[in-house]
């Protein structure tokens, strides 16, 4: 994850709407991004996010709405205007050109002084490590040597705001990881303010000092990769990041230091207040790895259920676990893998005993 950054606007999005036709992309989206900061646009297919990116690329104009970028409005800027750069999915490297080549040709284009070109490009083989590579073309590179060819390129130009879109996505999962580690290195040497769009959230939450979930063109949350994971607003965000067991109840008990929610299969007692009313209805959230098993019943009569071992994901340092409830509900418990010994594990059929703690639960309302 991308190191957090001070407050203050450096780009500021305000109010931003495009439609296309009657149907609106984005909808009244509103969001101040810091100087140096790596922000992830996340959501599914559809959600709006490339269109946002397309705005502040340029390629599209808001139907209302400002983007204010150091200061300066980007109304009616066109993209080769902008001191932003956009670095694709596919890389669009020049088949035919060297990597130096490739690097320079930005450079070329603005009719920069030679002496400048060489030095700017012969810096930036040297952040990206390819200075050895300099004469290849790209196919004789890696995929991840490729995607930094095309990192590289983007930065030559010294943008202000580097717009990153699925960066990784024709990578495979290895070599993504290793690459997102090592792109958020280079981002963050160079110090360039940067917003990326992504459908995956490993990725996002591997990369980002803060995250923006969107859904039918909204911010439905804006926060660190934490916040996200931890303190979900919505039963859309808990559900979207990672796992998560999330479980229809009642408020039964409503006191400003403790709760509890009853729901078909247990009650939840939470060690602290909510906002909410007696007899509401609710979703609490639960995570996977935040639940214990046990053999044996565990002392009290709250955050506890017997379930049957339905299913189990074994994952080298962690097992999930699947359990049946008494209703035929699923509660999803994650292990971790610490001990060799897997004699005790709990296996397929086992009666066990799922418990957490009073402060393990979210409580969503919406
Ligand atoms: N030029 C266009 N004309 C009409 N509708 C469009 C246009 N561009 C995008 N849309 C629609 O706007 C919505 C948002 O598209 P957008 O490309 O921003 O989604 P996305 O979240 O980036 O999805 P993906 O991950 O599939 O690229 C989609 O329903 C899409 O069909």
């Amino acid at each position: 994850m991308a190191k957090p950054q001070a407050d203050g606007a450096f780009l500021r999005i305000d109010s931003v709407v495009k439609e296309f036709g009657d149907f609106r992309a984005v909808d009244q989206v509103s969001l101040d991004i810091a100087k140096g900061e790596i922000f992830a646009l996340l959501g599914s297919s559809g959600c709006g996010k490339s269109t946002l990116l397309r705005m502040l690329a340029g390629f599209e104009t808001p139907t209302s709405g400002r983007i204010i970028l150091n200061g300066q409005d980007l109304a009616g800027k066109p993209p080769y205007e902008r001191p932003v750069n956009m670095m694709f999915q596919s890389y669009a490297l020049f088949p035919h050109m060297t990597v130096a080549d490739n690097i320079a040709f930005g450079l070329r284009r603005d009719g920069l002084p030679k002496a400048e070109i060489a030095q700017r490009v012969e810096e930036m083989l040297r952040l990206v490590q390819l200075t050895k590579l300099a004469a290849r073309k790209p196919h004789q590179l890696s995929g991840g040597q490729q995607q930094r060819v095309a990192l590289a390129r983007s930065l030559a130009k010294r943008p202000q705001l580097l717009l990153l879109d699925e960066p990784l996505g024709a990578l495979d999962k290895k070599l993504r990881e290793a690459t997102q580690i090592e792109l958020v290195n280079i981002i963050e040497q160079v110090g360039v303010t940067c917003v990326m769009v992504t459908h995956d959230q490993e990725e996002a939450m591997t990369m980002a000092s803060r995250i923006a979930v969107m859904s039918e063109g909204r911010f439905l949350q804006v926060g660190s990769p934490a916040d996200i994971y931890e303190t979900p607003t919505t039963r859309f965000v808990a559900d979207f990041i990672g796992n998560v067991n999330l479980t229809d109840g009642r408020i039964v008990v409503d006191e400003a230091d403790h709760v509890q929610i009853e729901c078909a299969d247990f009650m939840h007692h939470i060690g602290h207040g909510i906002t909410g009313y007696l007899g509401q209805q609710v979703t609490v959230a639960v995570r996977p790895e935040k639940i214990s098993l046990s053999a044996e019943q565990p002392a009290g009569r709250f955050n506890q259920v017997p379930g049957t071992v339905k299913e189990m994901s074994y994952f080298g340092d962690t097992t999930l676990y699947h359990l049946e409830l008494a209703s035929g509900a699923r509660l999803k418990v994650t292990v971790e893998n610490d001990s060799r010994d897997r004699s005790n594990a709990p296996t397929w059929g086992d009666r066990v005993w799922a418990h957490w703690q009073p402060n393990a639960q979210v409580v969503l309302t919406q």
